[in-house]
Parts: C-alpha cells; sequence; structure tokens
C-alpha cells in the first residue's frame, strides 16, 4: 500500500509517495469522492514519475461532473461504487427527499461539468438552480429537516411534521401564572412558545422550571424573543448571565443582524462547544411594524449572515415576512403579524392572516399574541389558529 502526500515533508524521507515499491510495479488508486478528477490526476502524475503504473481508478461516489472523462484521457479507467444519480434515487425511494430535491441535483449535474483544471466546460459557471436553491415553500417540513444545518433547526421541522401545527404562541403577558396558564390550554396546539421574560412582573426560577415542564408535556420548545443586538461581548452576557439565564432554558433566541456576524459568535460564547448544538437562534432580518429602517441590501446582507460561514451551524431560521428574504430550505421563516383579519394596531404593527402569511409570503411558522391572547376562548382560538395555519402550510406544498 502506498500512500501519496499532499506535499513532501521537510524531514525524514522527503518522499512525496511513501511505501514500499519498485519502478515498473501497478498501483491502483482509491478515493472517496470524485467531482472532475483533478486528485485522481495529481496522484497518477506522481506515481508515475516514481515509474509506477497507473490503469485503473476505484472510488466511492462519483458526482457524475466529468471526473469518469477528465481521468480516461490520461489513460486511467474509473470504477464507482456508486453515482449521485444512484445515492440521490435510492433516497427518493426510500422516502427521504423529494423528487424535486432528485430533479433539481440532476439538472444542476448535467449543467455543471468542470474540465481537469477546475474550469467550467462552456465557459463561465453556467447560471443553474441548484439544491440550495430549492424553492423551500414547496418542501415539506420533514424533507427540509434533513437538509437543516442547526441541530434545532431539525428538531423544530421535525417537532412540526409529527405534531402537525406551525403556530407559535407570543405569550406576551406581564404575570408569570398567567403565562402558564395560556401555555397549558395552547400546548396542545403549538410548536413553539415566544416569551419576552423582561415583561414579566414576577419572574422567578420556578415560572422557568413550571414552562419547562409544561413545553415537555404538551411537545413545545421554548424561544425568548430577547432581539440581542449589542457588541459580542455584551450579548454573550446578556444571554448567559443576570436575572434571567436565558441561554440555561430558552430553546431558541432571537437576535438583531444590524451588529453583523459578531451577534453569532457573541451567543456562542456563552455556551459551551456541546450546549451550542442544544441551542440555536433566529435572525432578525424584516419586522412588522410599519415604518421599518430595513432595506433590501440590510436583508441581503442578513441572508448573508444566516447561510454562510462557521457559524451558521447555530442559526435556525430567519425572522421575516417574506420567502424572498432567503432561499436555503434548511432555515425555518418566522412570520409575526398574524390575526384572522387584516388589520393594524394603533402602535404600528400590521396584521396578515394565516393563509396570506404562509401562502404568499413564505412563513414556515405563523407568531400569533393578540390575536390569541385577547380571545374570549384562548383554547379554541389557538386550535383555530393552528387548524387554518396548518392548512395553508399543506396547500402550499401540494400546489
Ligand atoms: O417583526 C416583528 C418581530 C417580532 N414581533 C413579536 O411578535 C409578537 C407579535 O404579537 P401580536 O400580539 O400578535 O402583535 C410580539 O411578541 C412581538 O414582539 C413582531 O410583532 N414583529
Amino acid at each position: 500500500m502506498l500512500v501519496r502526500r499532499k506535499e513532501a515533508k521537510a524531514y525524514g524521507t522527503k518522499k512525496l509517495v511513501e511505501g514500499i515499491f519498485n519502478a515498473g510495479d501497478t498501483c491502483l488508486i482509491v478515493e472517496d469522492v470524485v467531482t472532475s478528477g483533478s486528485s485522481i490526476l495529481e496522484t497518477v502524475r506522481d506515481l508515475q514519475s516514481e515509474g509506477i503504473v497507473v490503469t485503473d481508478a476505484v472510488v466511492v461516489v462519483d458526482r457524475e461532473q466529468g471526473g469518469v472523462a477528465n481521468i480516461a484521457k490520461h489513460g486511467v479507467k474509473m470504477h464507482s461504487l456508486f453515482t449521485l444519480s444512484f445515492l440521490l434515487n435510492t433516497l427518493h425511494v426510500a422516502g427521504r427527499i423529494e423528487k424535486s430535491t432528485v430533479d433539481a441535483v440532476a439538472k444542476y449535474i448535467a449543467a455543471v461539468q468542470i474540465n481537469s483544471d477546475g474550469t467550467f466546460v462552456g465557459g463561465d459557471k453556467p447560471d443553474v438552480v441548484g439544491a440550495n436553491d430549492l424553492q423551500r415553500t414547496k418542501l415539506t417540513y420533514e424533507s427540509r429537516a434533513n437538509l437543516a444545518k442547526s441541530a434545532l433547526a431539525k428538531r423544530l421541522f421535525n417537532l412540526m411534521a409529527s405534531k402537525q401545527t406551525n403556530l407559535c404562541l407570543a405569550a406576551d403577558l406581564n404575570k408569570a401564572d398567567d403565562i402558564l396558564n395560556v401555555a397549558d390550554k395552547c400546548g396542545p396546539y403549538i410548536c413553539l412558545l415566544k416569551t419576552h421574560v423582561d415583561i414579566v412582573e414576577d419572574f422567578s426560577e420556578g415560572f422557568i422550571t413550571n414552562l419547562q415542564s409544561l413545553a415537555k408535556r404538551h411537545n413545545f420548545l421554548l424561544m425568548e424573543d430577547r432581539k440581542f443586538a449589542d457588541i459580542g461581548n455584551t450579548v454573550s452576557l446578556q444571554y448567559a448571565k443576570g436575572i434571567y439565564k436565558i441561554s440555561s432554558w430558552a430553546d431558541l433566541v432571537t437576535a438583531h443582524t444590524l451588529p453583523g456576524r459578531s451577534i453569532l459568535q457573541g451567543l456562542k460564547a456563552a455556551l459551551g462547544p456541546d450546549a451550542s448544538k442544544e441551542r440555536g437562534v433566529f435572525l432578525l432580518a424584516e419586522m412588522s411594524a410599519s415604518g421599518n429602517l430595513i432595506d433590501d441590501k440590510y436583508k441581503e446582507n442578513s441572508n448573508k449572515i444566516a447561510t454562510e460561514g462557521a457559524d451558521v451551524d447555530f442559526v435556525a431560521g430567519v425572522v421575516c415576512q417574506s420567502s424572498k428574504t432567503f432561499a436555503f430550505p434548511g432555515l425555518l421563516q418566522l412570520t409575526p403579524g398574524v390575526k384572522i383579519d387584516e388589520s393594524v394596531d394603533k402602535l404600528g404593527q400590521q396584521y396578515q392572516t394565516p393563509e396570506h402569511v404562509v401562502q404568499e409570503r413564505g412563513a414556515d411558522i405563523g407568531v400569533v399574541g393578540r390575536g390569541i391572547l385577547q380571545a374570549t376562548n384562548v383554547e379554541q382560538a389557538a386550535q383555530t389558529y393552528r387548524d387554518r395555519l396548518w392548512a395553508a402550510y399543506k396547500d402550499r406544498v401540494a400546489k
């Protein structure tokens, strides 16, 4: 067995090819994934320069983007255990991904063929819809759970699919007992309970313990709508310290993108490396308040923070008002400003109907506060909002 180094070490044997061989020996190349085949060709070159004969290469996955042909031009035959199309079809037959995903990837592979020097066949990189650009609103929550990078997003997608609810209750009440009361009544109908703990007049650790046991009993997650917006160090302290110790109990929090990427680093810094897998953030890219100052550039940059860089595994979703704000199907769209009647309040809040936010605006989760809290029967109101939001989602994916 020979091992090819990426570059010769300055010490030891200083060889690019390590192992016992004689010039004239034949060597089979083994590789995990092949795209254009350039890595195999580099190995062929180094082996041949040592006088080794190479005729064949075995790979586990051929991504079908030109590898076979590029390698064949150098007299080497490539054998793959699986092609990407085979893997995708197998996943589809097993019910793990949808046909639209298989078709989008097939379209991408056909359009994006790569030469062995890394350039694209036909010149520029073709402008083609790839797997990440699948229209997310057409995919089911189950299939999107498989695409999520954040453990919390995955958990929430699966919870929503199994409990059949995409309703978030905004429990904006001032007394701990009132919040616990609505959480118990509405618990069976919600996937998420959203709090603003700084408005609770009698906040205590006991309140949090009770809220957590209701969340467990009724199977919903807790989100503290803190809307963090400071420098990383301050955000880190606000998240973990003070009287609320938010990071110790809230599965999810919200944060503005205004400070840039440091907002994610600040939040993550408050958690241990493992704890960040049990927590997540929704980034605010848009607001429901009339006259808010967010413009298209801000939304575009918020999308970049949510989808690019090392901390995206912490981002579970985006708080926004439109399906155009982000495309990645592994993120959830949380949309506040939902009421049975399209209306406004006296302080700038703008409401749309459950059907409108899900079908026209791309909401995955609709946030309802006063629409439920001010109803004569909160339980019945929660059920109605759940039914309407869920029916709107089922219609959306069926069309
Ligand atoms: O853009 C935003 C972001 C957050 N919210 C929050 O949602 C609820 C809405 O409550 P309603 O009673 O249904 O108006 C509330 O907690 C807000 O802080 C939002 O409305 N808009």
